[in-house]
């Protein structure tokens, strides 16, 4: 039952946990409990017609006596690839550009502000096989490449931040390759890019075969509707990867990834949470679906979706389907985060001084663990 016969953790806990408990139930495993979001019919249907899961929910804030809400929508989209993967690179790029951004337009009818998509989202995720062709060719210019033309036009269109992350060929530093997130602002303007830091080793994740550790640090994005940064898939096993973008100032971390169920699935509900709790801000998990990883190679396993929001207080959404396209969309008050920071201080607890002085002296190569004996 681990594969794509099983539709969602939520699905079964509705099915066979009794009414009386599910709400307990529901409490202790997802915080709590949020409001659905009153999404418009047109959005609905169109959901429906397209094929894909469409759902909303609310993480409300207490009401200040200084501050207005700060009110934000988000929208998280996970999807299979649309053509097999030896159709012609370009037909794959705009099938999946017409896909997408079909979706995209549903979010704009629910209002939402900032949309991000799924890890290297233009392609089937090809980095398991360690081929160069043709895999090679679906990267592209993060400044002005096919697919960041693409997400321009829609951020105007649609008056929306659009997080893009991509296969980067980067000219500039003879053609080199990198897994990267655009941010294009809501005016059409590319804000900036983020490079994923944390290269997995593991499994059939042999990405190092493509490209290095990210050198773009943790930049965070000042966006019309609060400050944004990226954290990309591997990157959520690192805790101080999650902290540094929380130490720059990011009240949302997005998490854009491609994982598959028998590696991480049981890990996957607990990372991004357990982020948002630590670093005091909302964190947004994006897994693609699907079982297709490339042509020659062996099954691969099953990309599991199941994106969700947390948030500071330790609630979250429940999971888009572990098999279908689908789009998430929350509203936040992202006064959230201080007024958590407020209660639980972690920032003002933090001995980061301790561990700057420690982790400095643990990276020389003579390091002595300051281990009691006896
Ligand atoms: N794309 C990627 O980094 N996958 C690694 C597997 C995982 O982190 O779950």
């Amino acid at each position: 039952m681990s594969g794509e016969d099983f539709e969602s953790l939520e699905k079964v806990l509705e099915t066979c946990v009794p009414e009386a408990e599910l709400r307990e139930v529901r409490r202790l495993l997802f915080g709590k409990q949020l409001k659905k979001l009153n999404l418009p019919q047109s959005a609905l249907d169109a959901a429906e017609e397209q094929d894909f899961d469409l759902k909303g929910y609310v993480f409300e804030a207490s009401p200040e006596q200084l501050r207005p809400p700060r009110t934000v929508r988000v929208g998280l989209i996970q999807n299979k690839i649309v053509l097999p993967t030896d159709a012609p690179v370009l037909e794959q790029i705009t099938a999946l550009h017409k896909r997408v951004g079909e979706m995209v337009e549903v979010a704009a009818i629910c209002g939402v502000n900032i949309v991000c998509f799924q890890e290297a989202w233009t392609m089937p995720f090809a980095f398991c096989t360690r081929e160069r062709e043709p895999w090679t060719e679906f990267a592209e210019s993060a400044e002005d490449g096919l697919t960041t033309r693409f997400c321009i036009q829609l951020a105007k269109k649609y008056n929306m931040v659009v997080v893009s992350p991509i296969l980067e060929r980067d000219e500039i530093h003879g053609g080199t390759l990198w897994n990267t997130a655009v941010v294009v602002s809501n005016n059409g303007n590319v804000l900036g890019k983020s490079r994923k830091n944390h290269i997995p080793r593991v499994g059939d994740f042999n990405e190092s075969t493509y490209y290095m550790e990210g050198n773009t640090s943790h930049p965070v994005f000042q966006t019309q509707f609060g400050k944004i940064a990226v954290n990309i898939c591997y990157g959520r096993h690192h805790p101080l990867n999650w902290l540094m973008y929380s130490i720059h100032g990011a009240e949302i971390i997005f998490n854009p990834s491609a994982t598959v169920g028998l590696l991480s699935e049981p890990i996957w509900p607990i990372e991004a949470r357990n982020a948002a709790i630590a670093n005091h801000c909302f964190t947004c998990a994006i897994n693609r679906v699907g079982t297709v990883c490339a042509t020659s190679h062996h099954d691969f396993g099953h990309f599991y979706g199941s994106s969700y929001v947390a948030a500071p207080d330790g609630s979250r959404s429940p999971g888009l389907s572990r098999t279908r396209d689908g789009l998430l969309v929350t509203e936040m008050d992202l006064n959230l985060n201080r007024q958590v920071a407020d209660k639980w201080n972690f920032k003002m607890t933090g001995r980061y001084e301790m561990y700057a002085e420690e982790l400095k002296k643990a990276i020389q190569h003579d390091f002595k663990p300051n281990i009691v004996k006896e």
